[in-house]
């Protein structure tokens, strides 16, 4: 007899027998010795929760408003990467599982699938995260571009001048398998087109991630793109700030699911830090290790507006395709529904500090 998939766990077991090795150590690894990847998960298990009772719970609403959206339920996909390597049908059969999910999907500026088929499959709202390229026009007409297909923001991502030491990819060998390409940088030149994941041995540069990128350019970004910007994989309180005055509409407390610098705090550690220096003034999202219902509601309650997940929907998409991503969105959201209940408050508005044990 088969064992149910009921938690995110169990589809993370199921995953890892539908996936090559190599695929499955580029999803799941961290960087260097992988301390940050363990921390991200044990930070928001190690947060205690406070049981209140007689509260009448009978209805309950997950609804959160970001950016002038209402959304069903305060759960997004995080970007990541070249989905075909995970299935057949890519970004597409993730955004039709995100459609049924009711979540927002942010699309990687690495997909296999380009945007506009992404598009076409998506029936809720779209993100689209943005690798700055060398080539500053290639880039400008890369955000007409996903602008025209209809995303309705931009997360810039920060963090990732370099990729960090991700000893699993250099021991399986990751590369992009013949036939699998960016598709949404094709008509860059030759030689970004066919840069390699990893730089050669002993480089640490790549010709497809930015490392001259500086606050001026959020400024440039913004001063281009018609839609909001938000920057993803802000970590310090000071940063936080600095996001603000150039103007970001809304920062993602992020260290890359772990994917670049050891030894960094978890996200459930930077959290509040980087909630206080925004002060209210625009949204926090967070993402990292947001495995259970509990995760979301104490993310909520140290502030953040939304969270987002990676690596679950990519081991749902790995398991059913577009039926196993929304399986994970949607069995996150009824564990929310249950730890809103069991901690007594109905809404999402309901939940502050007061959700924790002090
Ligand atoms: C396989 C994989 C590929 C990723 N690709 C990208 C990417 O293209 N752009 C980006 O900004 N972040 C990328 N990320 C980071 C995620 O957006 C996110 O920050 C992280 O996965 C959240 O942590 P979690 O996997 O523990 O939920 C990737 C993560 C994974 C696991
Ligand atoms: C040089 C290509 C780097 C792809 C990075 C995708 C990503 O953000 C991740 O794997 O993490």
């Amino acid at each position: 007899m088969n064992t149910p998939l009921a938690s995110l766990h169990d589809i993370e077991i199921a995953a890892r027998g539908c996936l090559s090795s190599m695929a499955y150590e580029y999803v799941s690894g961290g960087a260097g010795d992988e301390c940050t990847l363990g921390w991200n998960e044990r930070d928001w298990n190690s947060i205690r929760l406070r049981q209140r009772v007689l509260v009448d719970v009978a209805e309950l609403d997950t609804s959160v408003s970001l950016l002038g959206r209402t959304l069903s339920h305060p759960i997004l996909l995080a970007p990541t990467a070249y989905h075909k390597l995970i299935h057949a049908d890519g970004e597409v059969a993730t955004a039709r599982g995100a459609s049924e999910a009711g979540a927002p999907m942010i699309m990687s500026s690495f997909s296999n699938s380009p945007i506009e088929d992404v598009a076409r499959a998506t029936t809720a709202p779209f993100w689209f995260q943005l690798y700055v390229q060398p080539d500053r026009e290639f880039t400008k007409a890369l955000v007409q571009r996903v602008e025209a297909a209809g995303c309705e923001a931009l997360c810039l991502t920060v963090d990732t001048p370099v990729l960090g030491a991700r000893y699993r990819e250099t021991r399986t060998g990751f590369h992009l398998p013949d036939g699998l390409t960016r598709a949404n940088l094709e008509g860059m030149t030759q030689v970004a087109a066919d840069a390699a994941h990893r730089p050669p041995e002993g480089a640490i540069y790549s010709a497809v991630l930015e490392p001259r990128l500086t606050w001026k350019d959020v400024e440039w970004l913004r001063s281009i793109a018609t839609v909001p910007v938000l920057l993803k994989g802000i970590m310090d309180p000071d940063d936080a700030r600095l996001a603000v005055q150039h103007g970001a509409s809304g920062v993602i407390v992020s260290n890359h699911g772990a994917r670049n610098l050891d030894t960094v705090p978890s996200t459930a550690m930077a959290l509040p830090h980087v909630v206080d220096a925004i002060d209210g003034r625009v949204p926090v999202l967070v993402d990292g290790g947001i495995r259970r219902g509990t995760d979301v509601l104490k993310a909520l309650a140290l502030g953040a507006s939304s969270v987002l997940i990676g690596r679950p929907y990519l081991y749902g998409l790995a398991v059913d395709g577009a039926a196993g991503v929304s399986r994970v969105v949607r069995t996150l959201r009824t564990e929310l529904e249950m730890a809103m209940a069991l901690t007594g408050r109905t809404s999402v508005s309901a939940i502050d500090r007061s959700v924790l044990w002090a």
